[in-house]
C-alpha cells in the first residue's frame, strides 16, 4: 500500500542546541534505515519550507502509524497521510 506523507517540522526555537542536534541526527539513521528496508522509497524537500513529501510503501495503515510514530522529530512534526490509489490513465499499472 502506497501513502503519501507530508511532514512539516517545527521545532521549537529555545531547544537546546546539542539536543536539536542528535534529534535531527537520529531522524536521518531512521529515515535513511526505512529508506534501505524499501518502506520510505521516496523523499523531497519541499521548497523554501522545513518539510518534506515522501511516499511510504507498507503492508497497512497500522504499520504506517508505527513508522510514522517512531520518528524522532515526530513530537515536532505536524503530518498529513493520503492514501494513494492506482491511477486509470498509468500506463506502468
Ligand atoms: O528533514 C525533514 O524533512 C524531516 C525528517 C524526515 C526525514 C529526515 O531525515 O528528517
Amino acid at each position: 500500500m502506497l501513502f503519501q506523507v507530508r511532514m512539516d517540522v517545527c521545532l521549537p526555537h529555545d531547544l537546546d542546541p546539542k539536543t536539536r542536534s542528535e534529534i535531527v541526527a537520529e531522524e536521518k539513521q531512521y529515515a535513511q534505515e526505512l529508506q534501505r528496508a524499501g518502506k520510505w522509497p521516496h523523499i523531497w524537500r519541499i521548497v523554501g519550507e522545513y518539510a518534506n513529501i515522501s511516499v511510504f510503501d507498507v503492508e497497512s495503515n497500522d504499520e504506517l502509524h508505527a513508522l510514522l510514530s517512531g520518528l524522532p522529530l515526530f513530537p515536532y512534526m505536524d503530518i498529513h497521510v493520503t492514501p494513494l490509489a492506482t491511477h486509470p490513465s498509468d500506463i506502468n499499472a
